[in-house]
């Protein structure tokens, strides 16, 4: 896969071969997404074009309303998974105020029919150009004929609609078990591992490396990423082909967010990039023991 950083008005030098290109965000890259991109696939292949995916960095909503955006996954883990669904070119426009005002018209004349685009696929509710003011009712007339157009109808689980923002809304209630049915894989968090330093409870071993005599680390999330409410969770935790099942611990969602792991993990070293599945919520075990230990107490 070959991947364009565009900056506005500034393209590749050379022009792709002819191409279907599929347009969203794609944070997360959920089952929706995976519908959408799979799509445009079979249409490449029948049509004996390239797969193109057009995403945007940052986020709109980060430039558009300001303020700090929790995405779903970094860029990096967007492009690894563009690359597994066959996607041929990846475009990353920056999008900035100045990309922002671009108005429909000119989004499509400049960015898709000028990069030698023949076919758009995007879902039911893409929106482009200043204010968002484009849809799939005026693409195909924005784009003068030059290029064919296929809409994804909404892809639903339960009547709910798959989507980014339905997988925050899980986070948010920290009910990561059920994310998995929306985005077809366990969600992860990619960060490092560090051991908290307190001399009673640490061993420093031959190799140089940290190990927390008490299995008690810390777990500090990539920059952006979003993380479940606190709580403690069931996960796992990888590292390259190691993997540990541990229970981890959000304790607060601040500048600092740390999460301890608590059960024995060999992979002790400091500073150690990895990801966190998180499994399951482990809320309901503590709202039985508050129960069973309120039962305790006598009645007076
Ligand atoms: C040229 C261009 C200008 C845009 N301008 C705005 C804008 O002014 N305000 C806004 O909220 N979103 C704006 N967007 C974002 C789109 O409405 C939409 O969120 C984005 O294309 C991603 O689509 P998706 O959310 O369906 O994946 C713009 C998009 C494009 C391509
Ligand atoms: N459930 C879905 N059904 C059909 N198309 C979808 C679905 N979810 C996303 N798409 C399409 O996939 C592309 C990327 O969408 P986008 O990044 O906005 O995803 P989203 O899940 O709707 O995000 P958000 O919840 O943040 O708005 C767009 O073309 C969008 O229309």
């Amino acid at each position: 896969m070959e991947i364009f950083y565009i900056k506005t008005a500034n393209f590749p030098s050379k022009i792709p071969d002819e191409t279907v290109l599929a347009l969203g965000f794609f944070d997360g890259v959920h089952l929706g997404h995976q519908q959408l991109i799979t799509k445009a696939k079979e249409i490449s292949t029948r049509k004996k074009l390239q797969l193109a995916v057009m995403t945007f960095y940052p986020h709109p909503k980060e430039i558009v309303q300001g303020g700090k955006f929790n995405y779903l996954m970094t860029l990096e883990e967007k492009v690894k998974k563009m690359e597994l669904l066959g996607v041929d070119y990846l475009y990353v426009v920056n999008f900035n105020k100045e990309f922002a005002r671009l108005s429909p018209e000119t989004f499509v004349q400049q960015y898709i029919s000028d990069l030698n685009v023949k076919h758009v696929v995007a879902g039911f509710d893409y929106t482009y150009g200043h204010k968002g003011m484009g849809t799939m009712d005026t693409i195909k007339e924005h784009g003068n004929g030059k290029f064919e157009v296929t809409v994804l109808p909404k892809v639903e689980l339960d009547g709910i609609k798959i989507s980014s923002t339905h997988i925050r809304n899980l986070l948010l209630k920290g009910d990561v078990k059920q994310i998995k049915s929306f985005m077809g894989s366990v969600y992860e968090t990619l960060g490092q591992l560090v051991v908290p330093f307190s001399e009673s409870n640490v061993t420093v071993r031959n190799d140089g490396a940290y190990m927390s005599n008490n299995y008690i680390y810390t777990f500090v999330p990539n920059n952006h990423c979003s993380i479940p409410c606190t709580g403690k969770y069931l996960v796992e935790v990888q590292s390259f082909n190691q993997r540990e099942t541990a229970i981890a611990e959000v304790i607060s969602i601040g500048k600092e967010i740390e999460i301890q792991l608590c059960s024995q993990l060999e992979l002790g070293y400091n500073n150690r990039e990895l990801y966190i599945k998180w499994l399951d919520s482990l809320e309901n075990e503590k709202i039985m023991i508050e129960q069973q230990t309120k039962e305790l107490v006598p009645a007076r």
